[in-house]
């Protein structure tokens, strides 16, 4: 830097345009590309992501971007002097554009435009002006707006934590940050050794202070803040939690940035609605510069579900009723939402004689026909929405080999039953190696409870047979197992470690445990089920809207349900001696980034020795499942065997009976987010709770989520 001035000039037009017009080198402020580009390929990892550079002079930054393969690179400077040179400079470089803006007003950019916004220097250069607060402010909710949800600010500057983090507080943009840190005399040269490794985030808390105690005072170090535009976490389509219920005749939109390949599902999620057929599957392929760490020819999906012939109305009215009415056992299984029953009692009418009604080539009894090509390796995509059963999954004479589970790839492993819960996805390659001449038995049958229901049949017709080829062996002789063989399900879920190279490692350890007591209950006569021994009570005003707009008395504000029961003297085997519970609509409130442990207890049901499996669902986090243990979690014992190593992250998991699921999750997600089992009754009757965390994070929420409850006056 050759000119002398003061550095309060940093902020003016024209000391850039000035400084511009006599030096015409490059400049790279702080760092360079060499230097910084793990980082950046780290946060923007993919070549067709769309950058912003503010304030880029004259700077080689964006050329060794474009030079690593990123195809769009957008610069905007104050200064006209620059911007026409780096013009003229780079007319001949499609990727790389420039233009003349101030980034306190970018109005030139639509919202949610870019991926990611790299600033070396500039918020620095605002903050050494007049009304440094004030331009600083907009200058940060401008960058804000441009970016896409879930898009990233990398800051590189001298700042510390401790004045750049009340800057970010000031603004009303709500981000979630994590500091790196880089030598101050790195210059991106290959043979030298960094004292800090650039890829791996300095713990930072709310304040910076802990940054200090991993750094130390005053280090010779860049820091670098990577600012991740906090989603919408309105948009996650839980009735009574996020949103009001989107009523008959209204439209409502969900807007979401689908950021992880993998197989999903969406279903409707108010009352028992699921099961009534609001339902589907998504799949998120990955860009194509990032293959997926295995191979196949295509790509199948499968759903599977239950089936009642009672509506939803009708059983949630008998588990609300004193007697309590019990579902029941599903009539059918359905393999992609065909299924079959035993037609010739009651589905028969004057109209319908039994050979229209049962007659196997009818279109409304035909199975699901999957058609292979001998040789070829497919894809399924497997996912479960069951309204109650667990499922065993199986082809005829053919192994699955496991890649995929809930949207993170794992080591592949091979099985002949695919265990399979509700609200679960499982990728498995299938290889069409069985002899062609013939069709085989896809099924699904019903594990974890007595099997009442038959299971679901579908057809695996290799081509070219024809696809009403009946298999030669009866569907029944396809293998599976016990539906009370708890331990071979057990051996799956443990068997399912993260894929190497893929695995993203929980932190060491937590800064809170809570361990939840899973039991069916009596409140006031009702038959119900409670997490600790509260029964969940559902508000009539969803309480993200409650806690941002601060309606405490929209739900019981001060009272937190319990993170322990008495573990001590609970007979987890035996029907609860005082077997009432409470209802509340209380919530738990997380700090927002602490990493938190749950621990999910199974325990006897009121009936003598029975214990059932739940499937939990947590909403807006994936988990890192740590354990899974028979009989009663040991609170000092358990945790050393957990695996910290290379755990598989989900989004749902099963709760054996009589035994415990240990789970762990950084609350890193503004928002106010459901966890409950995943079986529709049981959520019905209060298996669920519900965390909060991070709300002065979240931004301001759009009216078409409100309209109910003390929402009313607010649309
Ligand atoms: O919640 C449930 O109630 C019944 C039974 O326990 C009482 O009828 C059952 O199987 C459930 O899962």
């Amino acid at each position: 830097m050759a000119t002398e001035t003061s550095t309060q000039s940093y902020s003016e037009k024209w000391y850039w345009d000035d400084r511009y017009t006599n030096e015409s080198d490059p400049f790279d402020w702080y760092q360079n590309y060499p230097s910084l580009s793990p980082l950046i390929n780290l946060y923007v990892p993919h070549p067709t992501h769309r950058a912003l550079v503010i304030g880029c002079g004259n700077s080689a930054f964006s050329e060794g971007m474009v030079d690593d393969g990123y195809g769009d690179v957008v610069n905007i400077d104050i200064s006209s002097v620059v911007i026409d040179a780096m013009n003229k400079k780079y007319s001949d470089r499609p990727q790389l554009k420039y233009l003349k803006m101030d980034v306190r007003d970018m109005k030139a950019f639509q919202d949610a435009s870019f991926d990611a916004v790299i600033d070396k220097g500039t918020l620095d250069s605002i903050l050494c002006g007049s009304n440094s607060r004030q331009h600083s402010t907009q200058m940060l909710e401008e960058v804000w707006r441009v970016l896409k949800d879930k898009g990233v600010y990398i800051l590189i500057t001298y700042g510390a934590p401790n004045y750049r983090l009340r800057l970010f507080k000031e603004s009303s943009c709500s981000w979630t940050t994590k500091l790196h840190v880089i030598d101050k005399s790195l210059t991106g040269q290959p043979l030298e050794t960094p004292k800090w490794e650039l890829t791996k985030p300095i713990p930072l808390d709310d304040e910076g202070s802990s940054v200090e105690s991993a750094i130390g005072k005053s280090p010779d170090v860049h820091y670098i803040y990577v600012c991740i535009k906090v989603g919408t976490p309105w948009f996650d389509g839980v009735e009574g939690v996020t949103q009001c219920p989107i009523l008959p005749g209204e439209i409502f939109t969900y807007q979401f940035v689908v950021d992880r390949p993998g197989t999903y599902m969406y279903h409707s999620h108010y009352g028992m609605q699921r099961e009534s057929g609001l339902i589907g599957m998504i799949r998120v392929s990955p860009p194509s510069t990032e293959p997926e760490p295995f191979t196949y020819d295509y790509d199948r999906s499968l759903l599977l579900t239950d089936w009642y012939h009672k509506g939803m109305s009708e059983k949630a009215t008998g588990l609300a009723s004193i007697p309590f009415k019990w579902v029941g056992e599903p009539q059918s299984l359905m393999i992609q939402g065909r299924g079959r029953f035993n037609c010739t009692n009651n589905m028969m009418t004057p109209q319908r004689s039994e050979a229209e009604v049962c007659n196997t080539s009818h279109a409304d009894c035909s199975r699901f026909v999957l058609m292979v090509i001998p040789g070829k390796t497919y894809r399924l995509r497997i996912g479960s929405l069951t309204s109650l059963s667990a499922l065993s999954f199986q082809i005829e004479g053919h192994n699955l080999t496991v890649v995929e589970a809930d949207g993170h790839y794992v080591e592949p492993f091979t099985v002949r039953n695919l265990f399979i819960y509700s609200g679960e996805t499982y990728s498995v390659l299938l290889k069409a190696d069985q002899n062609p001449s013939r069709n085989y038995w896809i099924t699904t049958s019903i594990v974890s409870r007595p099997e009442k229901t038959p299971p679901a049949t579908a057809v695996l017709k290799y081509h070219p047979n024809h696809p009403r080829k009946h298999p030669p062996t009866p569907a029944s002789s396809n293998f599976r197992p016990e539906w009370n063989d708890t331990r071979h399900r057990l051996a799956q879920s443990v068997a399912i470690k993260a894929r190497k190279g893929f695995a993203h490692a929980p932190p060491e350890n937590s800064d809170k445990v809570i361990v939840l007591l899973n039991t069916q209950n009596k409140v006031n006569g009702y038959m119900r089920w409670s997490v600790n021994n509260v029964s969940y009570q559902h508000p009539t005003t969803p309480y993200l809207i409650a806690l941002k707009h601060n309606l405490t008395n929209a739900f019981d504000w001060r009272f937190t349900p319990p993170e322990r029961y008495d573990s001590k003297s609970y007979d987890i085997f035996a029907v609860p001696s005082n077997a009432n519970a409470t209802m509340s609509d209380g919530i738990y409130r997380l700090k927002f980034n602490s990493t938190v442990d749950v621990v999910l207890q199974n325990a006897n049901t009121m009936s003598v020795n029975n214990s059932e499996t739940h499937p939990w669902h947590l909403h807006g986090h994936d988990f890192w499942v740590l354990g899974y243990g028979e009989g009663k979690f040991n609170e000092m014992e358990d945790p050393k065997r957990y695996n910290l190593v290379d755990p598989i992250m989900k989004n749902t998991v099963a709760v054996q009976p009589y035994g415990w699921t240990a789970l762990r999750f950084r609350a890193d997600n503004p928002g106010v987010w459901s966890f409950h089992c995943h079986i529709e009754s049981h959520f019905f009757m209060g298996m669920r709770i519900v965390f909060a965390s991070g709300i002065d994070r979240v931004a301001n929420l759009p009216s078409s989520i409100m309209g109910c409850g003390q929402t009313k006056r607010l649309v």
